[in-house]
Order: C-alpha cells, then sequence, then structure tokens
C-alpha cells in the first residue's frame, strides 16, 4: 500500500513562487552555448556546463527546467549527468520539471509515469510537460502517478513555435479549438483543489493573441517564449492578466549565455524575478 504525499506539486509550487519569485530557469546545453562556455561539446562539457548553471541558479529560482533532448544526444551518460542535475537542484530547493514532452497509448504512458513521476525513480522530478496529441484521455497514467506522488504534469496547449496553430487551432468535433479542450480538460482536473491544483498549461508568453482563450485553469501555467523568443514582462502582462499569478515563465538561453560565470547568471535570475514581481496582484 503506497502512502499519501504530504503535499501536492500545487502546494509546493505555490510556496516556492512566493519565497523565491516566478522564474523558470532553463538548463538547455545547447551544443553553441557549451562552446560560448569554452567547452568541448562532449560528455565533459555537457556535466561542467549543466552542473555549473544548476549550481548557480537552483539556489535562487523556483523551478528549475531541463530539457531533456540536450541530455539524451549524449546517450546513457547524458542521462547521467541529467541525473545530477535532478539531484543538485532538489537539494539547492528548486522544483525539478522535466521538459520531455511525453505522451503515447496510456499503457505505455503508464512506463513514462515510473520513469518520471515515481519518487522510486533515478530520474525522479517534481513535474514533467506532456504531449496530448494522442488524446487527452491517454494521459491518464501520468495523471494517477502525479496525484498518488504528489507530482505536477504540463501539458502543451497553446506552444511558443510559430507551427503550433496549425493543429492547436483546430476544431474538435463539437467546434471547439483543440487548445482550448486542453484547457478545459485541465480546468477538471484542478477543480477544487487549493491554493492551486498540479495539472498545469504550457502557454507561450509570446502568445500573439491571447484574447478568447481562458487561460484561468486553477493550476500552474509554464510560460516558454520568454527571453531568447521574443516574448517580454509586457507580454506576459498582456496574456495572462490577473492570471499571471500562476505563471512560471521560463527562459533558457537567455540566462544561460551569462554564463560560465556564476554571479552573472544569478544576478540575472534575481534581476528578472524583481522585475516579474511587479507583475503580480
Ligand atoms: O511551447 C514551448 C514549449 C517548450 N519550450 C521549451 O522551452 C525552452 C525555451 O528555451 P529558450 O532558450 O528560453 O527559448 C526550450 O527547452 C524549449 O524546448 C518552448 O520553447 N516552447
Amino acid at each position: 500500500m503506497t502512502s499519501s504525499p504530504s503535499t501536492t506539486f500545487g502546494e509546493r509550487f505555490v510556496s516556492a513562487v512566493g519565497a523565491r519569485g516566478p522564474l523558470c530557469a532553463g538548463i538547455d546545453p545547447h551544443a553553441a552555448l557549451l562552446r560560448a562556455w569554452g567547452l568541448d561539446d562532449d560528455v565533459a562539457g555537457l556535466e561542467r556546463f549543466a552542473l555549473g548553471a544548476t549550481e548557480a541558479l537552483a539556489p535562487h529560482v523556483s523551478v528549475l527546467k531541463p530539457q531533456s533532448a540536450f541530455y539524451e544526444r549524449f546517450g546513457s551518460r547524458g542521462i547521467a549527468v541529467l541525473e545530477r542535475v535532478v539531484a543538485t537542484a532538489r537539494e539547492a530547493g528548486a522544483l525539478v520539471l522535466l521538459d520531455v514532452k511525453r505522451g503515447d497509448i496510456g499503457s505505455t504512458t503508464e512506463a513514462y509515469a515510473e520513469a518520471y513521476l515515481d519518487p522510486a525513480s533515478p530520474l525522479a522530478c517534481d513535474a514533467i510537460t506532456a504531449s496530448p496529441y494522442l488524446g487527452f484521455g491517454s494521459l491518464e497514467p501520468m495523471v494517477e502517478s502525479a496525484r498518488r506522488h504528489g507530482a505536477g504534469l504540463f501539458v502543451l496547449a497553446l506552444t511558443s513555435n510559430p507551427e503550433g496553430p496549425e493543429f492547436q487551432h483546430a476544431r474538435t468535433d463539437d467546434g471547439a479549438l483543440v487548445a482550448d479542450r486542453v484547457l478545459d480538460h485541465l480546468r477538471r482536473l484542478n477543480a477544487d483543489a487549493e491554493p492551486l491544483g498540479s495539472f498545469g498549461a504550457v502557454v507561450a508568453a509570446n502568445l500573439a493573441d491571447a484574447s478568447g482563450h481562458d487561460l484561468d485553469i486553477g493550476g500552474p501555467v509554464l510560460a516558454p517564449g520568454f527571453g531568447a523568443q521574443g516574448g517580454t514582462v509586457e507580454d506576459l502582462r498582456r496574456v495572462f492578466g490577473s492570471g499571471v499569478a500562476a505563471v512560471t515563465p521560463s527562459s533558457s538561453r537567455e540566462l544561460l549565455r551569462r554564463g560560465p560565470d556564476a554571479a552573472a547568471m544569478r544576478d540575472e535570475a534575481l534581476r528578472l524575478n524583481d522585475e516579474l514581481a511587479a507583475l503580480r496582484p
């Protein structure tokens, strides 16, 4: 028999953002950034980069978001570095949201849930990103696992890339936009959760037009597209309005290019959190 978790992801998210501010620091070891830091694009370079950035940023941000792809490209040794990033960030008090965008038929989704949300797994995180492309219901094993383990799930709704609207603005059989249907499912999952549910949406900070979307899902919102992709603090105000209190805007390249100077990365994260504080009621 498993015991219930002592806190939900939604509760931990609210308290972490309250203590440290809303910024989510992305740890994306791009080959070009490794070179800019004077490192080789190999596993040793990956390790220096990813752990250097994590040690500099994790003690100061509420959420740290490693992008799995940049670790996976080095095979099992890259995943070993990712495991260390996750452990280091959690020890420093940051919530770890692994950007891994998983989603498959239910029976396989169950294995993904075990891999990333079960605390017994070497890669267990506080939350992951998930893709609803196989139908929102196919994510049920992740939803169930998140509930059981006090973890979180962030489902792609309105993404920051220009190709997103082709599918996300398509209509379902009842005439709703696909993205709005995803938001409706999340709202249902978060119903009655206080102060915030654990089922989040991914909604771009640089969304061209937010009108017509109900972005209040009663859960957290990850807002990529802030920084290197052009999204600004003003865009966050425009897109999320008074709902911005539930939003964690994420920045990867814009922060990481300040490295390898740890103080420069830390100071930029603190400066952004100060700027973001002005948005909150
Ligand atoms: O809609 C989305 C969903 C996820 N991402 C991810 O966020 C970061 C963005 O990196 P920047 O360097 O801050 O642009 C990256 O890991 C993406 O995979 C996104 O950009 N948009």
